[in-house]
């Protein structure tokens, strides 16, 4: 398929006038094939009005309708092929694995949603019969939960498939019944016309009103941040820095009408090694925490970025063990040049930074490479530096050694939001632990046992959120089946006759 850098605005697709975007291959900076045009405010204003009005007949789709229509856009992102992954690797440096795993996520995702909405639970359908011998009497009262219209969502650089055009904040939207506006990320703007040629295709397939799936593209910020800002944009979905995410925030706050943002931004996923299962098994740790730290370049929001432990011996033996194997690490290619960059500042302040010291470097790579760092501290400089709580996105490491298990809990109270928290531990840390856990519940929204948090399950009892500034909003998750509650409100029928009752509530 040629990649022809058009906008996707309900049915159509055309040129861009607004500017030129060009693709680049994140492993050597070179321009990739095809120019995207950007969207000009009358590009946005069109998919938006087609949006507006498409909502009012998708949300009353017929629940099997929907959920077929999920399962087609699976099927049509399956049918593009072996393209799809080719491209996402050029445009990402991911590996070929790793972009097929992703692939099938984002397919199973979209047909988990489609399970979600055959089910219709999502509805939460209420029934609360009248009582007129009741003093005062009682009204008839009925509840649902409807779409709360049409959902900008914001692909993100790291997950070309599971999180972007096709990824679970559009198919959550969707499922919810609510037409999607896609800002494509321009880090991967043909993986993006790929995904989003599938999309369309699913809805002409189906017969779905134009205007449930558009996607633009944006050749600066100005198409973001005026998509947020548009009046007939209910919700936003957003994954990516916490600048980023806090400027869009800042955004739908101050329109006449505010929408709710879900952004998920940014965590260091602190994993917490306790004293016995430090003593029992404290290289092992080590060395798959190296494995973890570096996984996709450590590009992952889930990246076990900090790690709290007692000093001592057992300490020493997770961090020979992890000194083993990050000095075996290949440095990995970034998504982009701009990511890169950002990395290797972060790597260069901790370096510089004089409470900290370096352990280990990974192999070392080419231009556009992240080389794996781990950095070690003390639990006093950690507390006094505000600073060395900030997410360096990429595989680099701090240990922060603490003299004793209330200095970690003195840590662990100091640390922000986080998306995940980890604990090593066995049965004996088991009271540790314990006395801990309500501290952790306050931190993150998932906690994990001897594990880490990189590669989230979809799943209906995931959580992927967690408190500011993990993300905006500490009571969604963006990951699983919950995540359709974010694009849902209730409305309540009072004393409604039955000729007036949407259908489902008609008994
Ligand atoms: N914790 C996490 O999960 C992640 C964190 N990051 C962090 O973000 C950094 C940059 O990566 P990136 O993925 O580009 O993330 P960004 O937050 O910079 O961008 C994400 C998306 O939001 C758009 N955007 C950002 N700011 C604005 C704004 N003010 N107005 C309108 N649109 C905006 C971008 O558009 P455009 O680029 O077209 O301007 C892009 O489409 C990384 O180095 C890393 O630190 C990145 C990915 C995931
Ligand atoms: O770990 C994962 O599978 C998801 C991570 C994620 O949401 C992100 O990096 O943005």
């Amino acid at each position: 398929m040629t990649i022809t850098g058009e906008l996707f605005i309900g049915n159509k697709t055309l040129k861009g006038e607004n500017g030129t975007l060009t693709a680049i291959a994140a492993a050597t900076g070179e321009a990739l094939e095809g120019a995207f045009g950007g969207a000009s405010q009358a590009d946005l204003d069109a998919a938006a009005k087609l949006a507006f009005e498409a909502f009012f007949v998708y949300r009353d789709t017929k629940l099997e309708e929907r959920a077929a229509f999920l399962e087609k856009a699976a099927e049509n992102i399956l049918a593009v092929g072996d393209e799809l992954i080719e491209r996402a690797m050029a445009e990402s440096g991911l590996p070929r694995g790793r972009l097929e795993g992703e692939r099938m996520r984002t397919v199973n995702q979209l047909r988990l949603f489609a399970r979600v909405v055959r089910e219709g639970k999502f509805q939460d359908q209420r029934f609360d019969p009248a009582d007129g011998e009741r003093t005062p009497p009682k009204p008839d009262l009925r509840l649902r939960k409807v779409g709360l219209g049409p959902v900008a969502v914001f692909g993100a650089s790291n997950f070309p498939l599971a999180f972007s055009v096709a990824g679970g904040d559009t198919a959550s939207a969707l499922a919810a019944g609510c037409p999607v506006i896609v800002k494509a990320h321009p880090a991967h703007p043909g993986t993006s016309e790929l995904v989003a040629r599938a999309l369309q295709k699913a809805v002409i397939d189906c017969g779905m009103p134009e205007g449930t799936f558009s996607m633009l593209h944006d050749s600066g910020y100005e198409i973001g941040g005026a998509l947020v800002a548009h009046p007939l944009i209910r919700a936003v979905g957003f994954t990516g820095s916490r600048k980023g995410g806090l400027a869009l925030m800042d955004t739908a706050a101050k329109r006449e009408v505010p929408v709710p943002v879900y952004a998920e931004m940014s965590a260091i996923n602190p994993v917490l090694l306790f004293p016995e299962a430090l003593k029992a098994r404290g290289d092992k740790i080590g060395e798959a925490f190296a494995a973890s730290l570096t996984l996709g370049a450590g590009q992952f929001c889930t990246n076990p970025g900090l790690i709290l432990a007692v000093e001592g011996e057992a300490l020493e033996a997770f961090t020979a063990g992890a000194i083993k194997a990050l000095k075996a690490i290949p440095a990995q290619t970034m998504l982009t040049p701009g990511i890169c960059k950002a990395y290797q500042d972060g790597v260069a302040r901790l370096v510089s930074h004089d409470d900290v010291s370096e352990l280990a470097e990974g192999l070392e790579g080419d231009a556009y490479h992240g080389q794996a760092a781990l950095f070690e501290t003390t639990a006093a400089s950690f507390l006094k530096d505000k600073s060395l709580h900030d997410e360096v996105f990429g595989g680099a490491g701090l240990i922060v050694k603490c003299a004793d298990l209330a200095e970690l809990e003195t840590v662990v109270d100091s640390l922000e939001g986080q998306l995940t928290a980890a604990l090593h531990i066995t049965e004996g840390d088991h009271a540790a632990a314990k006395k801990l856990m309500p501290k952790l519940e306050m931190l993150a929204g998932r906690l994990l046992v001897n594990g880490f948090g990189t590669g989230v399950e979809v799943s209906p009892a995931m959580v992927h959120g967690g408190p500011y500034p993990a993300t905006s909003d500490a009571r969604t998750t963006s990951v699983g089946t919950m995540a359709i509650d974010r694009f849902l409100r209730p409305v309540s029928y009072q004393d409604m006759p039955v000729a007036l009752l949407p259908e489902a509530l008609q008994r």
